[in-house]
């Protein structure tokens, strides 16, 4: 079953067309790789299928419902979680408050959340803000767990952290996508994209260039359209 379909999706900043024509897809719990250079538009492209910006061509279907153009909020509660590119979460709350503002009733509580990271669970007492940036990041990929998503959007969930903690962060994307979760990732480290996606869609200049299995993206094309 198709969960997301995003087709010839068009967004702009004011006057300055970003997307030209996106095309993508997740099933039920599939996990999708969308990726591309830096500006190429895969935030813009995440934005317009959450309604944080107004798509002003093309169609997105989430669990069978037009949304493109609904308030980002329904979309939310329709079932999307984000986690958003600079992990966003209320620095003055502590880490269990962060998570129980989230929660809404499903199958991700506190208890289970706690199996999945460990360390937040060592931390619940401690603001936010004195947290470590992957210790940020994980809570954030909880905040959005708690909402209980149809489709988890993770958008550069390993970006600038250490080592050691990205691959925390994969174990925990792999831990999900054993649980059935639907999950779109996007992210710059091939090595431990690839493995875990089910599919891949490439975007350049704001348009799909390649979408396929992992092994069907060949080194070829990885250097045409993601190499530096
Ligand atoms: N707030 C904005 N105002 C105007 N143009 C923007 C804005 N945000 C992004 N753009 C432009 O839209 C295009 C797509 O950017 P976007 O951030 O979606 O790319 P990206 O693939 O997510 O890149 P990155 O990997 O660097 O996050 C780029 O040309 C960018 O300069």
């Amino acid at each position: 079953m198709t969960l997301l379909q995003v087709s010839g999706l068009e967004s702009f900043y004011g006057a300055s067309q970003a997307l030209f024509g996106v095309d993508f897809s997740v099933g039920q719990s599939e996990v999708v790789a969308l990726m591309g250079r830096n500006g190429m538009g895969k935030t813009t492209a995440i934005s317009s299928v959450l309604g944080l910006i107004r798509p002003r061509g093309g169609r997105v279907r989430f669990i069978g419902k037009d949304i493109a153009g609904m308030q980002s909020y329904r979309i939310a509660r329709l079932g999307i979680g984000l986690v958003p590119e600079g992990r966003r979460c209320f620095p003055n709350l502590t880490v269990r408050e962060n998570l129980v503002a989230a929660a809404r009733q499903g199958p991700w509580t506190l208890t289970r959340l706690n199996t999945l990271f460990p360390r937040l669970e060592e931390r619940q007492d401690q603001y936010a803000h004195s947290l470590s940036g992957g210790e940020q990041q994980m809570l954030a990929i909880g905040r959005a767990l708690m909402t209980n998503p149809q489709l988890l959007i993770l958008d550069e969930a390993t970006e600038g952290l250490a080592p050691v903690i990205r691959q925390d962060i994969w174990a925990a994307i792999r831990r999900l996508k054993a649980d059935g979760q639907s999950i779109l990732v996007v992210d710059k480290t091939l090595a431990e994209l690839l493995p875990v996606a089910d599919r891949c869609f490439v975007l350049e200049k704001g348009r799909t260039v390649f979408s396929g299995k992992p092994d069907e993206l060949t080194p070829e094309l990885q250097d045409r359209y993601l190499g530096v």
